[in-house]
C-alpha cells in the first residue's frame, strides 16, 4: 500500500514504526528527517531508515505518507516546512501524545490541505527515547487513537489506519478534546506525579540514603520519571487545562487521604485501599485478557 514514507523525528516512536514496516513482505522506502544530524545518522546506521534527507522537497517527492514523530511543540514548524512541497496524494499524520493542539496547528499551517491530515497517537511507548530505543514489536496489540476532523478525507483516514494496522496495532477514532481529557487522567497526570515525587526526594539532603534503600515499589511508581524532559514539557503545556483539572482532582484525593490518616480512621483507610486495589487488579486482568 505504501511505497515511500517520510518520518520527521526518528526516535523511539518514529523508529519503531520504521522497524515494524521493515518487517513487511514489501516494505516501503523510509526517509528520515531530523533536527539532530547525530540522531539521524544513528537511525541510518541502525537500519531504521533507508535515507537521511535534509532537502524537504526531495524527501516529499512521491511520498505516500508523512509521519511527524517529534515533540509536539515542533509540530507547527515541521508542518510549515512540509506545506510548500505537499502533493495532493500525500497523507500527513502524527504520533503526538496530545491532539487538540496538534489539530489546531495542522488546520492553521495546512490551510486547504488540512483534509489530508489525520491526528494520531499510539498508546505504546517507554521511558526511553532516541533511535536506539526503537522496537519492531512496540505496537503489536496496542491501541492507536486517530482524531479525524469533520473535514478529514476518508481516504486519508483509511490510509493512516492501515499504517498502524500494518504495525500490528488496534485502531480507534476519538474526538481530539475527548482524547486529551482521557490521557490527562491516565497518562499525563501519572507522569507529572512521578516527576514530582522523584524531584522532591532528589532535592533532600539525605537523597542518597533515600535512593539507596528505595526498592521495587519505588521503581514501579517512578519508572516514567526517567522519560524525556522536552517531550513531557511539551505535553504538559499543550494539555495544560485538562492537566490542571486532573491535578486538582488528585490534590483532593490526597487531602481526603490525609484526613483519614490524621483521624486514625482505620476503616476509612481500609475501604479506600480495598476499593483502589480491586479497581487496579481488575484493570490489570482486563489488560491480560485483551
Ligand atoms: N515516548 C513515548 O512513550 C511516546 C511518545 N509519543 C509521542 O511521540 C513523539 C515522539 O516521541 P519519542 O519518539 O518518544 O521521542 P524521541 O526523543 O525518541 O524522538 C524524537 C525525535 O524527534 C527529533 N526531532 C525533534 N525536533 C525535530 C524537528 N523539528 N524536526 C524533525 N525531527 C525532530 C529528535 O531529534 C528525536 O530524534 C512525541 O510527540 C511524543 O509525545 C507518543 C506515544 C508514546
Ligand atoms: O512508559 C510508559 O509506560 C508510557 O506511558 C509511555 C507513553 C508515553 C506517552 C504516551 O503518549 C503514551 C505512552
Amino acid at each position: 500500500m505504501f511505497n515511500k514514507i517520510v518520518i520527521f523525528g526518528v526516535g523511539l516512536i518514529g523508529g519503531s514504526v520504521a522497524l515494524a514496516l521493515k518487517k513487511l513482505a514489501n516494505p516501503p522506502q523510509i526517509i528520515g528527517v531530523g533536527r539532530s544530524e547525530q540522531s539521524l545518522q544513528e537511525a541510518l546506521s541502525l537500519g531504521l531508515i533507508d535515507q537521511a534527507v535534509t532537502d524537504i522537497a526531495s524527501a516529499l517527492e512521491n511520498a505516500d505518507l508523512v509521519l511527524i514523530a517529534a515533540p509536539v511543540a515542533q509540530t507547527p514548524a515541521i508542518l510549515r516546512t512540509i506545506r510548500p512541497h505537499l502533493a495532493a496524494q500525500t497523507v500527513i499524520t502524527d504520533a503526538g501524545s496530545t491532539k487538540s493542539d496538534v489539530m489546531v496547528y495542522a488546520q492553521a499551517e495546512l490551510g486547504d490541505q488540512f483534509n489530508q491530515f489525520v491526528g494520531g497517537h499510539p498508546i505504546a511507548g517507554a521511558e526511553k527515547s532516541g533511535p536506539g530505543a526503537a522496537m519492531a514489536d512496540l505496537y503489536i496489540g496496542k491501541n492507536v487513537i486517530l482524531t479525524p476532523a469533520e473535514t478529514t478525507s476518508p481516504q486519508a483516514l483509511q490510509k493512516v489506519a492501515a499504517l498502524w494496522q500494518q504495525c500490528g496495532a488496534i485502531v480507534s477514532n476519538m474526538r481530539a478534546q475527548e482524547h486529551d481529557s482521557v490521557f490527562a487522567a491516565v497518562s499525563h497526570l501519572p507522569h507529572l506525579l512521578a516527576f514530582a515525587l522523584v524531584e522532591d526526594l532528589a532535592k533532600r539532603d539525605n537523597a542518597e540514603l533515600l535512593f539507596k534503600f528505595a526498592a521495587s515499589g519505588f521503581r514501579d511508581f517512578t519508572r516514567i520519571a526517567g522519560s524525556h524532559p522536552e517531550m513531557w514539557r511539551d505535553i504538559a503545556l499543550a494539555n495544560k487545562q485538562a492537566l490542571l483539572h486532573e491535578l486538582n482532582m488528585y490534590q483532593q484525593a490526597v487531602t481526603e487521604m490525609k484526613t483519614l490518616l490524621e483521624n486514625n480512621d482505620d476503616e476509612g483507610l481500609f475501604n479506600l485501599f480495598e476499593h483502589a486495589s480491586l479497581a487496579r487488579n481488575a484493570w490489570a486482568k482486563s489488560k491480560i485478557q485483551s
